[in-house]
């Protein structure tokens, strides 16, 4: 999507299908895995958004030839000339995304050391990196802090060790992952994160030859291997995609068929999505989803894996200000990912910010000090409004809006979208949007 701004005229449900392609927080960690290889890797179901094309540049100026595989949406990456780079070259790549994080371990291996470059991802809170560093150092890698990034070397290799995280940070049991399947020795992993994409992301170490056994209560164990080769591997279909669409058709009262949605990766998801009035069927290729009725109010712990994920809440808020009714959403992952809700309020919703959470509701997910809740009052009438997104799930939620909302909507710096959904305005007119592209 190479537009920065586009019209919506709303007021009008979304109605069709769409098709999931491979899940943007699996693929491009997949892609980083490929390093870590002596053969070439095939990565198929790769979707076309700009967080892939970010972490294809970072592999390529490492030397890593990428090509495209004969179905469109595969990737074959040879690792098998891996070396070092300008820093210029890797700022360069850097872009927008978190992913340069990863390359820490499969880097060390490969060539001792790395040089990682400032990190983009979405503006969502304090995003410290913090567990990744503490984890590298035990494994022995040494961490010195540059103006623009930080450098690691490994001066005797890296061996195995226990690593406890504080919070199962997604990232975090990636990089304990990535650094531990050829690290010397065993390495214990705890508080670990069990996202699918995490599921996904073993599956593939474990096709190139790694040793790692999932046990009880968030516990990882990674038996480190001298050599690893390439895998071939079809990435797990992207749920925060199929959430979003799912939201979109209960805002809008629409119906949209999500081809690739799986129930199992979308089990609490669809909880709440049935509480909140929505109807569901699934079926051997996706799932439908549209509306029982009118839409229910409902209450929302974010939380990780298996909870509700903090990436639903957004474009279910927009949802929400269609229920008669009190909705509340406590969000306990990022300490700052409300903002989009500004322009929410601005369209007619009825939502209050409490910057601190909200003390005093049973809860079954624990209270952390960074939290943010948000009281939605509905049902309200949305009208069309100038907006600007100010991130990746808050953009998509202002699409929704937009499209929610009677009359016309001008979306600004929508470019944003593109790191995470494909083909954004093609299917959104496939479903009966009515947009425009600005001039
Ligand atoms: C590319 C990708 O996969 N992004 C996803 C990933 O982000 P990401 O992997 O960055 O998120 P994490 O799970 O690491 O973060 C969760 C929490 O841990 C904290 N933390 C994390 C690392 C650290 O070193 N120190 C620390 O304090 C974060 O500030 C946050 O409060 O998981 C998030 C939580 O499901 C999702 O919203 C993102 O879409
Ligand atoms: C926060 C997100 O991604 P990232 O971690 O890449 O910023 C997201 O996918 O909503």
């Amino acid at each position: 999507m190479n537009v920065d701004s586009i019209t919506i005229n709303g007021g009008k449900p979304l109605n069709g299908r769409v098709e999931l392609r491979g899940a943007k927080n699996f693929v491009t960690k997949a892609m980083v895995a490929a390093l870590l290889g002596e053969t070439p890797s095939t990565l198929r179901g790769v979707p076309n958004i700009s967080d892939v094309r970010i972490v294809r540049g970072l592999l390529e100026v490492h030397g890593v030839n990428v090509t495209e595989g004969a179905s469109g949406d595969d990737l074959i990456l040879d690792p098998v000339n891996v070396e070092s780079a300008h820093h210029a070259d890797i700022d360069a790549h850097a872009g927008s995304s978190r992913i340069p994080i990863l390359f820490c371990g499969p880097l060390l291996h490969r060539l001792g050391e790395a040089f990682i470059p400032d990190l983009g991802g979405c503006r969502i809170g304090d995003r410290p990196i913090d567990f990744h560093l503490d984890a590298l150092r035990k494994f022995g890698a040494t961490v010195e802090k540059l103006p623009a990034g930080i450098r690691l070397t490994a001066p005797n290799g890296l061996t195995g060790t226990t690593v406890h995280l504080p919070y199962p940070s997604v990232g975090a049991t990636e990089q304990v992952l990535l650094t531990a399947v050829r690290a010397r020795g065993t390495t214990e992993l705890r508080g670990a994160a069990i996202e699918p994409e995490i599921m996904d992301l073993i599956a593939v170490l474990q096709k190139m030859g790694a040793l790692i056994s999932y046990e009880p209560n968030r516990v990882i164990l990674i038996e480190g291997v001298e050599h690893l080769s390439g895998y071939d591997h079809r990435a797990i279909r992207d749920r925060n995609e199929a959430a979003s669409w799912a939201a979109a058709a209960l805002a809008t009262d629409g119906d949209v068929f999500v081809g690739g949605a799986r129930q199992e990766d979308l089990m609490t998801f669809l909880n709440v999505f049935r509480k909140a009035g929505g109807e569901f069927d699934i079926v051997d290729d996706g799932i439908r989803f549209g509306r029982a009725g009118a839409l229910r109010p409902v209450v929302i712990e974010t939380d990780v894996h298996p909870g509700f994920m903090t990436d639903w809440q957004q474009p279910m808020i927009v949802a929400l200000t269609q229920a008669e009714g009190e909705s509340i959403v406590h969000e306990t992952v990022y300490e700052n990912r409300f903002g989009f809700t500004d322009a929410l309020v601005r369209m007619g919703a009825d939502i209050t910010i409490h910057p601190n959470g909200l003390q005093g509701y049973p809860r079954r997910v624990p209270h952390r000090n960074l939290e943010q809740a948000a009281v939605i009052r509905g049902a309200t009438h949305l009208s069309g409004a100038d907006i600007e997104v100010p991130d990746l799930r808050g953009g998509f939620s202002h699409v929704i809006a937009a499209l929610t909302a009677e009359g016309r909507s001008r979306v600004s710096n929508v470019g944003i979208i593109a790191r995470g959904y494909e083909n954004l305005l093609t299917k959104l007119e496939l479903l009966g949007a009515d947009i425009t592209l600005d001039a």
